[in-house]
């Protein structure tokens, strides 16, 4: 049991080694654009499935709440959170729309969706950026696993080096509390 869990240590390892020496520079872009848009009075919308759905509100909550430093409180949907859409919209148009649907009625020109999806694949994301792209929001994708169906889609597409659930998952989770972190400082 130790040998595996020394192995699970060490490939997290390897893989914070990977974003660490190749990955800033794409990480601090995608925290400018999203300062950007909430400076110039937009809003995130997030999204994802499972481990990614609780990841999309985490990330929502520590902007409409704070992270690190006091600051004003900024605005940011995880479209995983009200039960009453969710079980409507998937029962009446289907789970494979659950978030686009959610897009179409909140979503505005200027907005960014946030994709979280370790393969890239899951379809109620994909039809979310499609959705999105149709009105003018930017769609960013966090993603695994060489970015599946969602790379294409992004206007900018952040590919975590593996092709491990768990360990793209604590990948996507240091992406974006660094987001957290640089949208702290440019708030100043
Ligand atoms: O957290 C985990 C696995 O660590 C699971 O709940 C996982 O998120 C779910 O299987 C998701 O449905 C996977 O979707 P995706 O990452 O491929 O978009
Ligand atoms: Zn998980």
């Amino acid at each position: 049991m130790e040998a595996k869990l020394t192995k699970d240590i060490e490939e997290h390892i390897a893989l914070f080694q990977k974003l660490r020496d190749g990955y800033l520079g794409e990480v601090e872009a995608i925290g400018r654009l999203l300062w950007k848009r909430l400076e110039q009075g937009h809003k995130i919308l997030v999204a994802g499935n499972g481990g990614s759905a609780a990841d999309a509100q985490h990330f929502a909550a520590e902007l409409v709440g704070r992270y690190l430093v006091e600051r004003r409180s900024l605005p940011a949907i995880a479209l995983t959170t009200d039960t009453s859409i969710l079980t409507a919209v998937g029962n009446d148009y289907g789970y494979d729309q659950v978030f686009s649907r959610q897009l179409e009625g909140l979503g505005r020109e200027g907005d960014v969706f946030i994709g979280i999806s370790t393969s890239g694949n899951s379809e109620n994301l994909v039809r979310a950026m499609n959705s999105a792209k149709k009105i003018g929001v930017t769609n960013v994708a966090l993603v695994g696993k060489g970015g599946g169906r969602m790379k294409p889609l992004a206007d900018v597409a952040l590919v975590v080096p593996s092709d491990h659930t768990p360990r793209i998952q604590e990948g996507q989770q240091w992406i974006w509390h660094t987001w957290c972190d640089l949208i702290d400082q440019f708030h100043g």
